[in-house]
């Protein structure tokens, strides 16, 4: 069995965070296993608290999981401080897994700061050369190359700026422009368009970590990164098609929705 480790924040109502990254990596048929960076009491509306776990207790997760399990593939998403992006990059260094996939997650839907400004920089010096595949968002790009993004043109020159800071591949997510929500790929050499359809719904939480737990799952399976990165965009646009209508706010995507179809399990929630 292929094995993915996430390293990210919880997120109690279940939509994004660790809770989308091993529910995608059950949906890949990939064993998930969890090392918790940070607790958010959150749910579709809001992110009302943040608790950052003291940094010996993220250390003894990585330390449990590494000398123990093989990891085919690691996922990170929120890292919230600089004490612990530095604590991430330096295990990940020591243990060298094969396949990182960064989510350099900086802030939620509702605007709340999931990493803190002074991390930002420590984020930029000390994981991302480390990572196989960095995708951000439209503005989590613009804080990291310092520059507006508006056209095409913009969008390859931010990736050739983001994988100057020394990771070997870019995916820059294109769900906050206008239009179709396409993703630009850049391997370090060729761009590749990564196609995708808008779907008009609110419940949009937590696409961001499951798109790259799914990119994580593939790789960890022995995908390429852009067999990896196309598979999770058919995967991605399912679970936002059949997205659930649960909570008052961006409802969760849908991560197995064949199987609750099958199971007739899909009835009205409200
Ligand atoms: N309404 C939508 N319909 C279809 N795909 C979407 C939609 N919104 C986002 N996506 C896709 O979901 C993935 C994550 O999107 P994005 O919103 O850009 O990132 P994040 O969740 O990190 O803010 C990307 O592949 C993006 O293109
Ligand atoms: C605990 C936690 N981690 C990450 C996020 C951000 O997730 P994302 O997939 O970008 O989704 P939205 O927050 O934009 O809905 C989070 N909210 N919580």
């Amino acid at each position: 069995m292929r094995t993915a480790l996430t390293i990210a924040g919880s997120d109690s109502g279940g939509g994004a965070g660790i809770q989308a990254d091993l529910k995608a990596f059950a949906a890949q048929g990939v064993y998930g296993m969890s090392v918790i960076t940070a607790v958010t009491a959150q749910n579709t509306q809001e992110v009302r608290s943040v608790q950052n776990i003291d940094p010996s207790i993220i250390q003894d997760q990585i330390e449990a999981v590494f000398d123990d399990i093989q990891v085919d593939a690691v996922k990170i998403g929120m890292l919230s401080s600089p004490e612990t992006v530095e604590l991430v990059a330096r295990k990940l260094q020591k243990y060298s897994p094969k396949n990182i996939v960064l989510d350099p997650v900086m802030v939620s839907k509702g605007g709340h700061h999931l990493l803190q400004a002074d991390a930002i920089s420590a984020l930029m010096k000390k994981m991302i050369s480390l990572a196989t595949i960095v995708t951000p968002n439209i503005p989590e790009a613009e804080v990291l190359t310092g520059s507006k993004i508006h056209t095409e043109e913009d969008r390859m020159d931010a990736c050739i700026a983001i994988q100057a800071l020394g990771v070997k591949s870019v995916l820059l997510k294109g769900g906050h422009l206008n239009g179709e929500p396409n993703d630009l790929f850049y391997d370090g050499t060729d761009f590749h368009w990564i196609q995708g359809e808008r779907i008009h719904t609110k419940n949009t939480h937590g696409t961001g970590c499951t798109l790259s737990s799914a990119i994580a799952a593939n790789l960890a399976k022995g995908a390429s990164l852009l067999e990896a990165i196309q598979i999770s965009k058919q995967y991605i646009t399912t679970a936002i098609r059949h997205s659930l209508d649960l909570g008052h706010g961006h409802g969760p995507t849908n991560h197995f929705f064949e199987l609750y179809e099958k199971a007739n399990l899909l009835v009205n929630h409200k």
